[in-house]
Protein backbone atom coordinates (compact mmCIF):
# COMPACT_ATOMS: atom_id res chain seq x y z
CA UNK A 1 0.00 0.00 0.00
CA UNK A 2 2.77 2.62 1.13
CA UNK A 3 4.51 1.56 -2.00
CA UNK A 4 1.72 2.17 -4.32
CA UNK A 5 1.38 5.66 -2.54
CA UNK A 6 5.19 6.12 -3.32
CA UNK A 7 4.73 5.35 -7.17
CA UNK A 8 1.80 7.47 -7.61
CA UNK A 9 3.84 10.48 -5.32
CA UNK A 10 6.50 10.07 -8.08
CA UNK A 11 4.14 10.37 -10.57
CA UNK A 12 2.73 14.00 -9.60
CA UNK A 13 6.64 14.78 -10.38
CA UNK A 14 7.25 18.35 -10.14
CA UNK A 15 3.76 18.80 -8.60
CA UNK A 16 5.09 16.82 -5.51
CA UNK A 17 5.35 20.24 -3.36
CA UNK A 18 1.83 21.12 -3.78
CA UNK A 19 0.38 17.95 -2.98
CA UNK A 20 2.49 17.94 0.26
CA UNK A 21 1.55 21.11 1.30
CA UNK A 22 -2.62 20.27 -0.20
CA UNK A 23 -2.20 17.28 3.04
CA UNK A 24 -0.69 19.58 5.19
CA UNK A 25 -3.89 22.01 4.68
CA UNK A 26 -6.47 18.83 4.58
CA UNK A 27 -4.89 17.83 7.82
CA UNK A 28 -6.00 20.99 9.68
CA UNK A 29 -8.74 21.39 7.75
CA UNK A 30 -10.05 17.97 9.57
CA UNK A 31 -8.43 19.04 12.97
CA UNK A 32 -11.00 22.15 12.48
CA UNK A 33 -14.10 19.75 11.99
CA UNK A 34 -13.41 18.37 15.45
CA UNK A 35 -13.25 21.60 17.08
CA UNK A 36 -17.62 21.82 17.17
CA UNK A 37 -17.79 18.27 18.90
CA UNK A 38 -15.26 19.39 21.57
CA UNK A 39 -16.94 22.81 22.00
CA UNK A 40 -19.86 20.57 22.13
CA UNK A 41 -18.67 18.03 24.70
CA UNK A 42 -17.42 21.16 26.51
CA UNK A 43 -20.50 22.71 26.84
CA UNK A 44 -22.50 19.51 27.82
CA UNK A 45 -19.80 19.15 30.68
CA UNK A 46 -20.68 22.82 31.88
CA UNK A 47 -24.34 22.00 31.90
CA UNK A 48 -23.97 19.54 33.89
CA UNK A 49 -21.57 21.06 36.77
CA UNK A 50 -23.57 23.58 36.89
CA UNK A 51 -26.60 21.47 37.11
CA UNK A 52 -25.14 19.58 40.00
CA UNK A 53 -24.37 22.60 41.63
CA UNK A 54 -27.72 24.33 41.23
CA UNK A 55 -26.56 27.35 39.63
CA UNK A 56 -26.78 29.54 36.40
CA UNK A 57 -24.65 29.01 33.18
CA UNK A 58 -23.37 32.30 31.70
CA UNK A 59 -24.55 33.80 28.39
CA UNK A 60 -21.47 34.93 27.68
CA UNK A 61 -20.03 31.45 27.36
CA UNK A 62 -22.89 30.52 25.13
CA UNK A 63 -22.05 33.18 22.96
CA UNK A 64 -18.16 32.08 23.18
CA UNK A 65 -18.98 28.63 22.05
CA UNK A 66 -20.78 29.96 19.22
CA UNK A 67 -17.89 31.93 17.95
CA UNK A 68 -15.94 29.09 18.43
CA UNK A 69 -17.72 26.71 16.43
CA UNK A 70 -18.32 29.20 13.92
CA UNK A 71 -14.69 29.89 13.41
CA UNK A 72 -13.58 26.45 12.98
CA UNK A 73 -16.65 25.82 10.08
CA UNK A 74 -15.13 29.09 8.54
CA UNK A 75 -11.26 27.61 8.92
CA UNK A 76 -12.36 24.16 7.76
CA UNK A 77 -14.10 25.92 4.59
CA UNK A 78 -10.82 27.73 3.97
CA UNK A 79 -8.37 24.98 4.48
CA UNK A 80 -10.30 22.43 2.20
CA UNK A 81 -10.87 25.25 -0.30
CA UNK A 82 -6.64 25.99 -0.09
CA UNK A 83 -5.83 22.55 -0.57
CA UNK A 84 -8.27 22.56 -3.63
CA UNK A 85 -6.72 24.44 -5.31
CA UNK A 86 -3.15 23.26 -4.63
CA UNK A 87 -4.51 19.41 -4.95
CA UNK A 88 -7.51 19.34 -7.36
CA UNK A 89 -5.66 19.92 -10.86
CA UNK A 90 -2.58 17.78 -10.54
CA UNK A 91 -4.17 14.90 -11.95
CA UNK A 92 -5.62 16.33 -14.16
CA UNK A 93 -2.03 18.52 -15.49
CA UNK A 94 0.02 15.45 -14.99
CA UNK A 95 -2.48 13.09 -16.78
CA UNK A 96 -2.44 15.68 -19.68
CA UNK A 97 1.74 15.67 -19.82
CA UNK A 98 1.34 11.57 -20.21
CA UNK A 99 -1.42 11.30 -22.49
CA UNK A 100 0.24 13.93 -25.31
CA UNK A 101 3.72 11.78 -24.30
CA UNK A 102 2.05 8.22 -24.91
CA UNK A 103 0.76 9.75 -28.30
CA UNK A 104 4.68 10.54 -28.89
CA UNK A 105 5.72 7.21 -27.76
CA UNK A 106 2.83 5.34 -30.65
CA UNK A 107 3.95 7.28 -33.30
CA UNK A 108 7.34 6.18 -32.75
CA UNK A 109 7.14 2.31 -32.70
CA UNK A 110 6.90 -0.07 -35.24
CA UNK A 111 4.00 -0.75 -36.71
CA UNK A 112 4.56 -4.17 -35.35
CA UNK A 113 3.70 -2.91 -31.92
CA UNK A 114 0.08 -3.00 -33.06
CA UNK A 115 -0.30 -6.42 -34.43
CA UNK A 116 0.93 -7.69 -30.89
CA UNK A 117 -1.20 -5.35 -28.97
CA UNK A 118 -4.77 -4.96 -29.54
CA UNK A 119 -6.83 -1.72 -30.14
CA UNK A 120 -8.62 -1.89 -27.20
CA UNK A 121 -5.52 -2.67 -24.63
CA UNK A 122 -3.45 0.34 -26.15
CA UNK A 123 -6.94 2.66 -25.55
CA UNK A 124 -7.71 1.59 -22.11
CA UNK A 125 -4.51 2.44 -20.95
CA UNK A 126 -4.38 5.52 -22.40
CA UNK A 127 -8.00 6.13 -21.47
CA UNK A 128 -9.60 4.29 -18.40
CA UNK A 129 -6.06 3.29 -16.82
CA UNK A 130 -4.56 6.80 -16.67
CA UNK A 131 -8.25 8.29 -16.13
CA UNK A 132 -8.07 6.20 -12.63
CA UNK A 133 -4.70 7.56 -12.17
CA UNK A 134 -6.02 11.38 -12.82
CA UNK A 135 -9.14 11.23 -10.86
CA UNK A 136 -7.81 9.36 -7.63
CA UNK A 137 -4.29 9.72 -8.01
CA UNK A 138 -3.48 12.45 -5.75
CA UNK A 139 -7.12 11.91 -3.53
CA UNK A 140 -5.81 8.30 -2.32
CA UNK A 141 -2.46 9.94 -1.36
CA UNK A 142 -3.95 12.50 0.41
CA UNK A 143 -7.06 10.42 2.17
CA UNK A 144 -3.80 8.08 3.61
CA UNK A 145 -1.73 10.35 4.34
CA UNK A 146 -4.24 12.84 6.00
CA UNK A 147 -5.89 9.66 7.69
CA UNK A 148 -2.39 8.50 9.32
CA UNK A 149 -1.47 12.14 10.32
CA UNK A 150 -4.99 12.60 12.05
CA UNK A 151 -4.82 9.94 13.80
CA UNK A 152 -1.65 10.14 15.02
CA UNK A 153 -2.45 13.86 16.64
CA UNK A 154 -5.16 12.19 18.45
CA UNK A 155 -3.43 9.51 19.87
CA UNK A 156 -0.83 12.29 21.42
CA UNK A 157 -4.32 13.47 22.78
CA UNK A 158 -5.18 10.08 23.88
CA UNK A 159 -1.88 9.96 25.51
CA UNK A 160 -2.30 12.89 28.08
CA UNK A 161 -5.84 11.87 28.85
CA UNK A 162 -5.50 8.48 29.24
CA UNK A 163 -2.41 6.08 28.07
CA UNK A 164 -3.98 3.19 28.19
CA UNK A 165 -6.70 4.34 25.73
CA UNK A 166 -4.32 5.31 23.34
CA UNK A 167 -2.71 2.00 23.27
CA UNK A 168 -5.84 0.12 22.33
CA UNK A 169 -6.20 2.23 19.76
CA UNK A 170 -2.80 1.86 18.23
CA UNK A 171 -3.05 -1.89 18.39
CA UNK A 172 -6.67 -1.23 16.74
CA UNK A 173 -5.03 0.48 13.88
CA UNK A 174 -2.39 -1.88 13.52
CA UNK A 175 -4.69 -4.55 13.00
CA UNK A 176 -6.65 -2.63 10.42
CA UNK A 177 -3.41 -1.47 8.53
CA UNK A 178 -2.68 -5.07 8.20
CA UNK A 179 -6.18 -5.92 7.08
CA UNK A 180 -5.84 -2.73 4.53
CA UNK A 181 -2.74 -4.08 3.26
CA UNK A 182 -4.85 -7.13 2.61
CA UNK A 183 -7.09 -5.72 0.21
CA UNK A 184 -4.41 -3.49 -1.45
CA UNK A 185 -2.40 -6.71 -2.40
CA UNK A 186 -5.82 -8.23 -3.17
CA UNK A 187 -6.61 -5.63 -5.47
CA UNK A 188 -3.23 -5.45 -7.30
CA UNK A 189 -3.48 -9.45 -7.87
CA UNK A 190 -7.04 -9.00 -9.55
CA UNK A 191 -6.09 -5.60 -11.14
CA UNK A 192 -4.82 -7.47 -13.71
CA UNK A 193 -7.63 -9.57 -14.96
CA UNK A 194 -10.04 -6.87 -14.15
CA UNK A 195 -8.33 -4.57 -16.60
CA UNK A 196 -7.64 -7.37 -19.26
CA UNK A 197 -11.42 -7.65 -18.85
CA UNK A 198 -12.06 -4.28 -19.65
CA UNK A 199 -9.91 -4.18 -22.92
CA UNK A 200 -11.87 -7.20 -24.18
CA UNK A 201 -14.99 -5.24 -23.69
CA UNK A 202 -13.32 -2.20 -25.22
CA UNK A 203 -12.33 -4.21 -28.11
CA UNK A 204 -15.07 -6.85 -28.79
CA UNK A 205 -17.30 -2.76 -28.78
CA UNK A 206 -15.22 -1.57 -31.38
CA UNK A 207 -14.73 -4.13 -33.18
CA UNK A 208 -18.66 -4.44 -33.12
CA UNK A 209 -19.26 -0.99 -34.10
CA UNK A 210 -16.43 -1.31 -37.03
CA UNK A 211 -18.28 -3.97 -38.45
CA UNK A 212 -21.53 -3.02 -38.46
CA UNK A 213 -21.54 -2.11 -42.21
CA UNK A 214 -20.98 -5.99 -42.38
CA UNK A 215 -22.94 -7.24 -39.74
CA UNK A 216 -26.45 -4.47 -41.23
CA UNK A 217 -25.35 -6.44 -44.99
CA UNK A 218 -25.03 -9.96 -44.23
CA UNK A 219 -28.27 -9.70 -41.26
CA UNK A 220 -26.56 -11.77 -38.94
CA UNK A 221 -26.36 -9.43 -35.81
CA UNK A 222 -26.94 -12.42 -33.56
CA UNK A 223 -23.66 -13.95 -34.38
CA UNK A 224 -21.26 -10.67 -34.54
CA UNK A 225 -23.05 -9.08 -30.66
CA UNK A 226 -22.13 -12.72 -29.20
CA UNK A 227 -18.73 -11.43 -28.47
CA UNK A 228 -19.49 -8.36 -26.93
CA UNK A 229 -22.43 -10.05 -24.83
CA UNK A 230 -19.67 -12.46 -23.76
CA UNK A 231 -17.76 -9.60 -22.94
CA UNK A 232 -20.01 -7.90 -21.15
CA UNK A 233 -20.79 -11.16 -18.73
CA UNK A 234 -17.19 -11.72 -17.81
CA UNK A 235 -16.62 -7.97 -17.00
CA UNK A 236 -19.32 -8.36 -14.75
CA UNK A 237 -18.61 -12.04 -13.59
CA UNK A 238 -14.61 -10.64 -12.48
CA UNK A 239 -16.25 -7.68 -10.59
CA UNK A 240 -18.76 -9.72 -8.51
CA UNK A 241 -15.89 -12.01 -8.18
CA UNK A 242 -13.10 -9.36 -6.99
CA UNK A 243 -15.86 -7.72 -4.88
CA UNK A 244 -16.38 -11.29 -2.68
CA UNK A 245 -12.67 -11.68 -2.24
CA UNK A 246 -12.31 -8.34 -1.32
CA UNK A 247 -14.94 -8.57 1.44
CA UNK A 248 -13.32 -10.51 4.66
CA UNK A 249 -10.46 -8.29 4.54
CA UNK A 250 -12.88 -5.29 4.43
CA UNK A 251 -14.61 -6.68 7.62
CA UNK A 252 -11.87 -7.45 9.77
CA UNK A 253 -10.27 -3.98 8.94
CA UNK A 254 -13.83 -2.52 10.28
CA UNK A 255 -13.90 -4.98 13.27
CA UNK A 256 -10.40 -3.90 14.38
CA UNK A 257 -11.69 -0.15 14.59
CA UNK A 258 -14.92 -0.70 16.25
CA UNK A 259 -13.27 -3.08 18.65
CA UNK A 260 -11.05 -0.45 19.97
CA UNK A 261 -13.39 2.39 20.07
CA UNK A 262 -15.60 -0.16 22.59
CA UNK A 263 -12.22 -0.38 24.21
CA UNK A 264 -11.73 3.26 24.46
CA UNK A 265 -14.94 3.61 25.89
CA UNK A 266 -14.35 0.85 28.21
CA UNK A 267 -11.60 2.00 29.50
CA UNK A 268 -12.67 5.24 29.37
CA UNK A 269 -15.55 4.80 32.01
CA UNK A 270 -14.05 2.68 34.78
CA UNK A 271 -11.44 5.96 34.50
CA UNK A 272 -14.44 7.93 35.46
CA UNK A 273 -15.88 5.73 37.80
CA UNK A 274 -12.57 5.61 39.77
CA UNK A 275 -12.15 9.43 39.48
CA UNK A 276 -9.24 9.46 37.06
CA UNK A 277 -10.85 11.07 34.45
CA UNK A 278 -13.09 14.54 34.32
CA UNK A 279 -16.51 14.21 33.44
CA UNK A 280 -15.80 16.64 30.58
CA UNK A 281 -13.26 14.51 29.44
CA UNK A 282 -15.10 11.49 29.81
CA UNK A 283 -17.77 12.82 27.33
CA UNK A 284 -15.69 13.88 24.96
CA UNK A 285 -14.22 10.06 24.48
CA UNK A 286 -17.68 8.79 24.64
CA UNK A 287 -19.09 11.48 22.00
CA UNK A 288 -15.30 10.85 20.25
CA UNK A 289 -14.95 7.14 20.68
CA UNK A 290 -16.84 6.25 17.43
CA UNK A 291 -15.31 8.94 15.18
CA UNK A 292 -12.38 8.20 16.80
CA UNK A 293 -11.16 6.31 13.57
CA UNK A 294 -13.10 8.01 11.07
CA UNK A 295 -10.34 9.11 9.19
CA UNK A 296 -8.74 5.33 8.99
CA UNK A 297 -11.80 3.59 8.30
CA UNK A 298 -12.79 5.60 5.18
CA UNK A 299 -9.24 4.22 4.19
CA UNK A 300 -10.27 0.64 2.95
CA UNK A 301 -12.07 2.14 -0.30
CA UNK A 302 -8.61 3.82 -0.82
CA UNK A 303 -6.81 0.62 -0.14
CA UNK A 304 -8.48 -1.01 -2.48
CA UNK A 305 -7.89 2.12 -5.13
CA UNK A 306 -4.44 1.56 -4.55
CA UNK A 307 -4.40 -1.71 -6.01
CA UNK A 308 -6.48 -0.74 -8.98
CA UNK A 309 -3.98 2.20 -9.24
CA UNK A 310 -0.79 0.31 -8.89
CA UNK A 311 -1.71 -2.25 -11.86
CA UNK A 312 -2.61 0.66 -14.11
CA UNK A 313 0.57 1.92 -13.72
CA UNK A 314 2.43 -1.01 -14.24
CA UNK A 315 0.09 -0.40 -17.57
CA UNK A 316 1.16 2.94 -18.25
CA UNK A 317 4.83 1.94 -17.74
CA UNK A 318 5.10 -1.03 -20.06
CA UNK A 319 3.26 1.67 -22.72
CA UNK A 320 5.59 3.89 -22.21
CA UNK A 321 8.59 2.18 -22.00
CA UNK A 322 8.22 0.12 -25.66
CA UNK A 323 10.81 0.45 -27.80
CA UNK A 324 11.20 3.54 -30.30
CA UNK A 325 11.45 2.37 -33.62
CA UNK A 326 13.85 5.66 -33.80
CA UNK A 327 15.54 5.70 -30.70
CA UNK A 328 19.42 6.22 -31.82
CA UNK A 329 18.05 9.00 -34.52
CA UNK A 330 19.52 11.86 -35.81
CA UNK A 331 17.82 14.77 -37.48
CA UNK A 332 19.46 14.49 -40.87
CA UNK A 333 19.41 17.02 -43.88
CA UNK A 334 20.02 15.44 -47.70
CA UNK A 335 20.81 16.92 -50.73
CA UNK A 336 19.98 13.79 -52.99
CA UNK A 337 17.34 11.35 -53.02
CA UNK A 338 18.45 8.00 -54.49
CA UNK A 339 16.71 4.85 -52.78
CA UNK A 340 18.69 2.14 -52.34
CA UNK A 341 17.81 -1.60 -51.50
CA UNK A 342 20.59 -3.74 -50.27
CA UNK A 343 19.94 -7.44 -49.30
CA UNK A 344 17.01 -6.52 -47.95
CA UNK A 345 14.51 -9.01 -46.30
CA UNK A 346 11.88 -8.78 -43.72
CA UNK A 347 9.25 -10.65 -42.25
CA UNK A 348 6.31 -10.00 -40.07
CA UNK A 349 7.48 -12.26 -37.19
CA UNK A 350 8.82 -15.28 -38.18
CA UNK A 351 7.13 -15.55 -41.14
CA UNK A 352 9.52 -13.76 -43.51
CA UNK A 353 7.78 -12.27 -47.11
CA UNK A 354 10.42 -10.28 -48.46
CA UNK A 355 13.63 -11.95 -49.84
CA UNK A 356 16.84 -10.29 -50.58
CA UNK A 357 15.59 -7.27 -52.46
CA UNK A 358 18.31 -5.20 -54.54
CA UNK A 359 17.42 -2.30 -56.65
CA UNK A 360 18.06 1.51 -56.93
CA UNK A 361 15.18 4.39 -57.04
CA UNK A 362 17.02 7.22 -58.27
CA UNK A 363 16.09 10.88 -57.68
CA UNK A 364 13.59 12.09 -59.62
CA UNK A 365 12.00 9.10 -61.02
CA UNK A 366 9.13 7.20 -61.22
CA UNK A 367 9.18 3.64 -60.46
CA UNK A 368 6.00 1.56 -61.08
CA UNK A 369 5.55 -1.77 -58.37
CA UNK A 370 3.75 -4.20 -59.86
CA UNK A 371 2.37 -7.95 -58.66
CA UNK A 372 0.13 -10.23 -57.27
CA UNK A 373 -2.14 -9.75 -54.21
CA UNK A 374 0.26 -10.48 -51.44
CA UNK A 375 3.37 -10.52 -52.72
CA UNK A 376 4.76 -7.55 -50.86
CA UNK A 377 4.28 -4.29 -52.77
CA UNK A 378 3.05 -2.47 -49.70
CA UNK A 379 5.31 -3.83 -47.41
CA UNK A 380 8.61 -2.70 -49.41
CA UNK A 381 6.54 0.64 -49.74
CA UNK A 382 6.13 0.97 -45.57
CA UNK A 383 9.93 -0.33 -45.67
CA UNK A 384 11.01 3.05 -47.47
CA UNK A 385 9.25 5.38 -45.23
CA UNK A 386 10.71 3.07 -42.18
CA UNK A 387 6.95 1.77 -40.62
CA UNK A 388 8.86 -1.92 -39.51
CA UNK A 389 12.86 -2.38 -39.88
CA UNK A 390 13.95 -4.43 -42.03
CA UNK A 391 15.08 -7.89 -40.94
CA UNK A 392 18.51 -7.83 -42.85
CA UNK A 393 20.50 -5.75 -45.34
CA UNK A 394 19.74 -1.82 -45.86
CA UNK A 395 17.97 0.69 -47.32
CA UNK A 396 19.28 3.99 -47.94
CA UNK A 397 18.17 7.49 -48.48
CA UNK A 398 20.87 9.82 -50.24
CA UNK A 399 23.61 6.82 -49.62
CA UNK A 400 22.21 7.22 -45.58
CA UNK A 401 21.07 4.33 -43.99
CA UNK A 402 17.34 5.07 -43.04
CA UNK A 403 17.86 3.82 -39.53
CA UNK A 404 20.23 6.79 -38.70
CA UNK A 405 17.41 9.31 -39.16
CA UNK A 406 14.67 9.85 -36.43
CA UNK A 407 11.39 9.14 -38.00
CA UNK A 408 10.65 12.54 -38.30
CA UNK A 409 13.53 13.63 -40.17
CA UNK A 410 12.88 10.79 -42.53
CA UNK A 411 9.44 10.69 -43.13
CA UNK A 412 9.76 14.78 -43.73
CA UNK A 413 11.82 13.62 -47.36
CA UNK A 414 8.15 11.28 -48.10
CA UNK A 415 4.09 12.13 -48.58
CA UNK A 416 1.88 8.57 -48.80
CA UNK A 417 -1.00 8.58 -50.37
CA UNK A 418 -3.02 5.59 -49.23
CA UNK A 419 -5.95 3.69 -51.04
CA UNK A 420 -7.20 3.64 -47.41
CA UNK A 421 -7.74 7.50 -46.56
CA UNK A 422 -7.95 8.80 -43.28
CA UNK A 423 -9.63 11.52 -42.68
CA UNK A 424 -9.63 13.11 -39.23
CA UNK A 425 -12.84 14.28 -37.10
CA UNK A 426 -12.11 17.42 -38.27
CA UNK A 427 -12.75 20.41 -40.67
CA UNK A 428 -11.53 19.47 -44.50
CA UNK A 429 -9.37 22.53 -43.98
CA UNK A 430 -7.19 20.76 -41.26
CA UNK A 431 -7.42 17.71 -42.52
CA UNK A 432 -5.61 19.48 -45.61
CA UNK A 433 -2.49 20.87 -43.57
CA UNK A 434 -2.34 18.26 -41.63
CA UNK A 435 1.35 17.36 -42.61
CA UNK A 436 2.03 21.60 -42.84
CA UNK A 437 0.60 22.98 -39.73
CA UNK A 438 1.74 26.69 -40.70
CA UNK A 439 0.06 26.59 -44.46
CA UNK A 440 -1.92 30.00 -45.20
CA UNK A 441 -5.65 29.88 -46.10
CA UNK A 442 -4.22 30.69 -49.80
CA UNK A 443 -1.89 27.63 -49.68
CA UNK A 444 -4.71 25.45 -49.06
CA UNK A 445 -7.19 26.58 -51.13
CA UNK A 446 -4.20 26.30 -54.22
CA UNK A 447 -3.34 23.10 -53.45
CA UNK A 448 -7.38 21.92 -53.09
CA UNK A 449 -7.51 23.10 -56.68
CA UNK A 450 -4.58 21.60 -57.57
CA UNK A 451 -6.01 18.04 -56.02
CA UNK A 452 -9.03 18.88 -58.09
CA UNK A 453 -11.18 19.23 -54.85
CA UNK A 454 -11.84 22.72 -54.71
CA UNK A 455 -15.49 22.84 -56.84
CA UNK A 456 -16.85 19.86 -54.41
CA UNK A 457 -15.17 21.64 -51.08
CA UNK A 458 -16.79 24.72 -51.78
CA UNK A 459 -20.14 22.85 -52.81
CA UNK A 460 -20.60 21.47 -48.94
CA UNK A 461 -22.66 23.47 -46.47
CA UNK A 462 -19.66 24.99 -44.43
CA UNK A 463 -16.79 24.37 -47.36
CA UNK A 464 -13.40 24.26 -46.13
CA UNK A 465 -14.56 24.33 -42.05
CA UNK A 466 -16.83 21.53 -42.85
CA UNK A 467 -16.31 18.84 -40.44
CA UNK A 468 -15.89 15.18 -42.07
CA UNK A 469 -16.79 12.13 -40.10
CA UNK A 470 -14.60 10.05 -38.33
CA UNK A 471 -12.07 8.55 -40.97
CA UNK A 472 -13.94 11.06 -43.76
CA UNK A 473 -17.11 8.90 -43.55
CA UNK A 474 -19.03 11.78 -45.15
CA UNK A 475 -17.14 12.15 -48.35
CA UNK A 476 -17.10 9.57 -50.99
CA UNK A 477 -13.66 7.15 -51.69
CA UNK A 478 -12.83 9.92 -54.45
CA UNK A 479 -13.21 12.52 -52.92
CA UNK A 480 -11.48 11.70 -49.62
CA UNK A 481 -8.88 10.20 -51.89
CA UNK A 482 -8.46 14.00 -53.32
CA UNK A 483 -8.35 15.40 -50.11
CA UNK A 484 -5.39 12.98 -48.79
CA UNK A 485 -3.37 14.37 -52.18
CA UNK A 486 -4.07 18.27 -51.72
CA UNK A 487 -2.71 17.17 -48.36
CA UNK A 488 0.61 15.26 -49.58
CA UNK A 489 0.46 18.32 -52.25
CA UNK A 490 0.37 20.69 -49.44
CA UNK A 491 4.04 18.95 -47.89
CA UNK A 492 5.47 19.09 -51.09
CA UNK A 493 7.93 16.43 -50.33
CA UNK A 494 10.59 15.23 -52.94
CA UNK A 495 9.53 11.62 -52.40
CA UNK A 496 5.86 10.42 -53.18
CA UNK A 497 4.80 7.15 -52.41
CA UNK A 498 1.31 6.15 -53.75
CA UNK A 499 -0.99 3.42 -53.63
CA UNK A 500 -3.03 3.34 -56.96
CA UNK A 501 -6.78 3.00 -56.49
CA UNK A 502 -8.27 -0.83 -57.10
CA UNK A 503 -11.45 -0.18 -56.01
CA UNK A 504 -13.55 0.82 -59.26
CA UNK A 505 -14.22 4.09 -59.42
CA UNK A 506 -16.49 5.88 -62.07
CA UNK A 507 -14.34 7.16 -64.49
CA UNK A 508 -15.00 11.00 -64.24
CA UNK A 509 -13.32 10.87 -60.20
CA UNK A 510 -10.86 8.35 -61.80
CA UNK A 511 -9.83 11.15 -64.50
CA UNK A 512 -10.03 13.62 -61.53
CA UNK A 513 -7.57 11.47 -59.18
CA UNK A 514 -5.33 10.97 -62.26
CA UNK A 515 -5.55 15.01 -63.31
CA UNK A 516 -4.56 15.60 -59.05
CA UNK A 517 -1.72 12.87 -59.14
CA UNK A 518 -0.04 14.06 -62.03
CA UNK A 519 0.22 17.65 -60.41
CA UNK A 520 1.24 16.08 -57.42
CA UNK A 521 4.27 14.03 -58.66
CA UNK A 522 5.54 16.29 -60.89
CA UNK A 523 9.29 16.64 -60.65
CA UNK A 524 9.34 14.22 -57.90
CA UNK A 525 10.50 10.64 -57.00
CA UNK A 526 7.84 8.40 -57.19
CA UNK A 527 7.46 4.98 -55.63
CA UNK A 528 3.77 3.68 -56.90
CA UNK A 529 2.07 0.65 -56.25
CA UNK A 530 0.46 0.44 -60.16
CA UNK A 531 -2.45 -0.95 -61.43
CA UNK A 532 -3.33 1.46 -64.32
CA UNK A 533 -1.50 0.43 -67.79
CA UNK A 534 -1.22 4.00 -68.53
CA UNK A 535 0.80 4.38 -64.94
CA UNK A 536 3.15 1.28 -65.84
CA UNK A 537 3.82 2.34 -69.36
CA UNK A 538 5.26 5.58 -68.60
CA UNK A 539 7.39 4.36 -65.59
CA UNK A 540 10.62 4.83 -65.94
CA UNK A 541 11.54 1.49 -63.91
CA UNK A 542 9.22 -1.56 -63.01
CA UNK A 543 9.83 -3.95 -60.33
CA UNK A 544 7.83 -6.66 -60.45
CA UNK A 545 7.47 -8.50 -57.43
CA UNK A 546 6.43 -12.01 -57.11
CA UNK A 547 6.71 -14.10 -53.92
CA UNK A 548 8.36 -10.87 -51.99
CA UNK A 549 11.29 -11.48 -54.61
CA UNK A 550 12.02 -9.35 -57.44
CA UNK A 551 11.39 -11.41 -60.37
CA UNK A 552 11.57 -8.90 -63.04
CA UNK A 553 13.13 -5.01 -63.21
CA UNK A 554 12.87 -3.08 -66.53
CA UNK A 555 10.79 -0.71 -68.68
CA UNK A 556 8.12 -1.51 -69.95
CA UNK A 557 9.62 -1.97 -73.44
CA UNK A 558 11.84 -4.33 -72.10
CA UNK A 559 9.82 -6.21 -69.98
CA UNK A 560 7.30 -6.64 -72.77
CA UNK A 561 10.37 -8.36 -74.52
CA UNK A 562 10.96 -11.10 -71.89
CA UNK A 563 8.88 -13.89 -71.07
CA UNK A 564 7.43 -13.93 -67.47
CA UNK A 565 5.21 -12.34 -65.21
CA UNK A 566 4.83 -8.78 -66.63
CA UNK A 567 3.77 -9.95 -69.95
CA UNK A 568 1.31 -11.99 -68.06
CA UNK A 569 -0.18 -9.45 -66.04
CA UNK A 570 0.06 -6.74 -69.12
CA UNK A 571 -2.52 -9.65 -70.06
CA UNK A 572 -4.68 -9.30 -67.37
CA UNK A 573 -4.51 -5.61 -67.04
CA UNK A 574 -5.21 -5.13 -70.80
CA UNK A 575 -8.60 -6.91 -70.74
CA UNK A 576 -10.04 -5.92 -67.08
CA UNK A 577 -9.32 -2.00 -68.30
CA UNK A 578 -10.94 -2.90 -71.62
CA UNK A 579 -13.71 -4.73 -69.83
CA UNK A 580 -14.25 -1.53 -67.94
CA UNK A 581 -14.26 0.50 -70.81
CA UNK A 582 -16.48 -1.05 -72.90
CA UNK A 583 -19.07 -0.87 -69.55
CA UNK A 584 -18.19 2.40 -69.16
CA UNK A 585 -19.04 3.20 -72.65
CA UNK A 586 -22.28 1.17 -72.66
N1 LIG B 1 0.71 -6.60 -40.53
C1 LIG B 1 0.97 -7.79 -41.05
N2 LIG B 1 1.25 -8.83 -40.23
C2 LIG B 1 1.53 -10.05 -40.73
N3 LIG B 1 1.55 -10.33 -42.05
C3 LIG B 1 1.29 -9.34 -42.92
C4 LIG B 1 0.97 -8.02 -42.46
N4 LIG B 1 0.75 -7.25 -43.54
C5 LIG B 1 0.90 -8.05 -44.63
N5 LIG B 1 1.22 -9.29 -44.26
C6 LIG B 1 1.52 -10.43 -45.13
O1 LIG B 1 2.66 -10.09 -45.92
C7 LIG B 1 2.51 -10.50 -47.26
C8 LIG B 1 2.69 -9.30 -48.19
O2 LIG B 1 1.61 -8.41 -47.95
P1 LIG B 1 1.49 -7.03 -48.70
O3 LIG B 1 0.34 -6.29 -48.12
O4 LIG B 1 2.79 -6.34 -48.70
O5 LIG B 1 1.14 -7.51 -50.18
P2 LIG B 1 0.64 -6.65 -51.40
O6 LIG B 1 1.42 -7.12 -52.58
O7 LIG B 1 0.72 -5.20 -51.12
O8 LIG B 1 -0.88 -7.11 -51.49
P3 LIG B 1 -2.14 -6.33 -52.14
O9 LIG B 1 -1.83 -6.06 -53.57
O10 LIG B 1 -3.25 -7.33 -51.98
O11 LIG B 1 -2.34 -5.10 -51.34
C9 LIG B 1 1.12 -11.13 -47.38
O12 LIG B 1 1.27 -12.52 -47.33
C10 LIG B 1 0.40 -10.65 -46.13
O13 LIG B 1 -0.49 -11.63 -45.66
Amino acid sequence: MFKSMKRIIRWAGKQKGRLYLGSVFSFFSSLATAIPMMAAAYALDTVIRAYWAGSSIESSLIWQLLWVIMGSIALNFLLSYLRAVLQESIGYEVAAGQRIHLGDVLKRVPLGYFSQNSVGDILTGITTELSTLELQGMKLVDVIINGYAKFIAIVLCLVYFSPTAALISVVGVILSALALQGISRHSANTAATTHRAMEDMSGAAIEYIRGLSIVKSFGREGASIASFQRASKDLKDIHIKVEKGYTPCNCLHLLALKVASIGIVFICSWQALQGQMSMADFLMFVLFSFVLFGSVENMNEAAHMLGVVDSAMNKLEALENAEYIDQDGKDITLASYDIEFQNVSFGYGERIVLHDLNFTIPQNTTTAIVGPSGSGKSTLCNLIARFYDVSDGAITLGGTDIRKFTCDSLLQNISMVFQDVYLFRDTIKNNIKFGSPDATDGQIVAAARKARCHDFIMDLPDGYNTVTGEGGSSLSGGEKQRISIARAMLKDAPIVILDEATASIDPENEHLIQEAISELTHGKTIITIAHRLATIENADQILVIDGGTVVQKGTHRELLAQEGTYREFIKVREKAEGWRIEHAER
